[in-house]
């Protein structure tokens, strides 16, 4: 069982999302403010709909922590849903019959979860499936990551993210830039995209698809830096940490695939074109001439910054509507919405930093087992010297 894991409750539409943490090393000096920063981070982004003007995502601590440091215990963490004081009917865990029969969901909508999860958990009622499959419970996992970032920073590793494309809009690939002038620029920007033309163009395109009732997807990259030489392992397929990453990358709703380092390109071109040749010198000891590979071999963190990026979907609900099919007259219908997001790219960076930062803090725990985040950040600081001698 990895150290550290963490579970996550709650309905888009309930009245709040819990997480539970465990496995936190005790003394981790624990910030509020800096989880609150990450989710206010997610709630924006151009291209995001009206339910983001309802949510004011801020953490409540409610167990495991005691004057600002962890103790060790499991951490219990509430996001209140501002929205479910208009949904308190809908959401009723009391039996309402009568109600729920009125405001039953039948028709699915494509893209969705919806009507796989109704076959397979036997729901008449669509909305039994959808309050959990939306990215709503994505801010759950970003307070998470959140904390994973606090015991990153401490040991030392950074982490950045930004947009590459959304639609057909790519950005210019920005070359070196420190990491944290990537969170500073990104920051200013509501795409959060490095080239300042390419953001326009995006924003531009996420009008003309909200214009036109449609949506937008596009590419996420996350870097992180000041990884220790072997986190993750070679040894079992279930350690290895980018196998991990990719499937904490695939797992944040609408995402579609994951890449590290030239990732597909690698397919169409020669090996001397790819592997990345090692070097040593004193100061740095064992690092390579080039990252291409993304920072992993084996399974294995090579030192070298973690190179993943993401591909979303276009959000799946359409103001344009998709054809679909009613799941009591099984007559055809198009769907007509109330409300969507139309481009969640960039919030989806911020969901992605996070599950990143989530998969790398445990790879650490797992690698240097220690109760205190003290201990902890001795032992890396030994590991690092050792490996500079090795
Ligand atoms: C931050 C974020 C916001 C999203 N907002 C919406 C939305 O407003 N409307 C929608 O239909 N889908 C939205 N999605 C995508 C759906 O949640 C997702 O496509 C759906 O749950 C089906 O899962 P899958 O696409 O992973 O198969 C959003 C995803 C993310 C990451
Ligand atoms: C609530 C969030 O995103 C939601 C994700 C989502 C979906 O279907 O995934 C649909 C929309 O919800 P609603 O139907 O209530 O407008 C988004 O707003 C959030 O990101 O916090």
């Amino acid at each position: 069982m990895p150290e550290m894991r963490y579970l996550t409750a709650g309905e888009s539409h309930g009245p709040q999302l819990t997480v539970i943490i465990e496995g936190l090393p005790s003394q981790l000096p624990f910030s509020k403010d800096k989880i609150d920063e990450q989710l206010a981070r997610r709630q924006k982004g151009y291209g995001r709909g009206r339910r983001m003007q309802i949510e004011k995502d801020q953490v409540q601590i409610l167990s495991g922590v005691r004057f600002g440091k962890t103790t060790g215990a499991p951490v219990a963490l509430v996001i209140e849903n501002k929205d479910w004081t208009h949904w308190k009917k809908i959401m009723n865990p009391d039996p309402n019959p009568e109600d729920a029969e009125k405001r039953r969901i039948s028709r699915p909508r494509p893209g969705h979860a919806d009507l796989n999860g109704a076959i397979k958990y036997n729901h008449r009622d669509m909305r039994d499936v959808l309050e959990r499959s939306s990215a709503r419970e994505t801010a759950a996992r970003v307070a998470a990551g959140a904390v994973a970032r606090q015991i990153l920073e401490m040991c030392g590793i950074e982490i950045a993210g930004h947009v590459l494309r959304i639609g057909e809009v790519e950005a210019e690939r920005v070359l070196d830039l420190p990491l944290s002038e990537i969170r500073r620029r990104t920051e200013e920007s509501p795409v959060r995209c490095l080239d300042a033309q390419a953001e326009q163009k995006m924003m531009n395109l996420i009008d003309q698809a909200k214009k036109e009732g449609d949506s937008l997807g596009g590419i996420v990259e996350v870097i992180v830096e000041g990884v220790p030489i072997g986190l993750g392992s070679h040894v079992q397929w279930d350690r290895k940490l980018d196998a991990r990453i990719a499937q904490a990358v695939v797992s944040i709703n609408a995402f579609k695939g994951v890449e590290f380092g030239i990732g597909f390109e690698a397919a169409q071109r020669k090996g001397s074109e790819v592997h990345d040749e090692i070097m040593w010198s004193k100061e740095r000891g064992f690092y390579r001439a080039t990252n291409r590979l993304g920072g992993f071999e084996g399974g294995m963190t090579t030192g070298e910054p973690i190179v993943v990026r993401g591909v979303m979907k276009p959000i799946p609900t359409l103001y344009k509507p998709l054809k679909s099919v009613d799941i009591d007259s099984k007559e055809p219908f198009e769907a007509s919405i109330e409300r969507s997001d139309s481009c969640a790219v960039p919030a989806a960076c911020v969901v992605m930093e996070n599950v990143v930062a989530w998969e790398i803090a445990q790879a650490l725990l797992e690698k240097f087992p220690s109760d205190t985040v003290d201990e902890l950040i001795d032992n890396v600081a030994r590991y690092r010297e050792r490996v500079l001698e090795f």
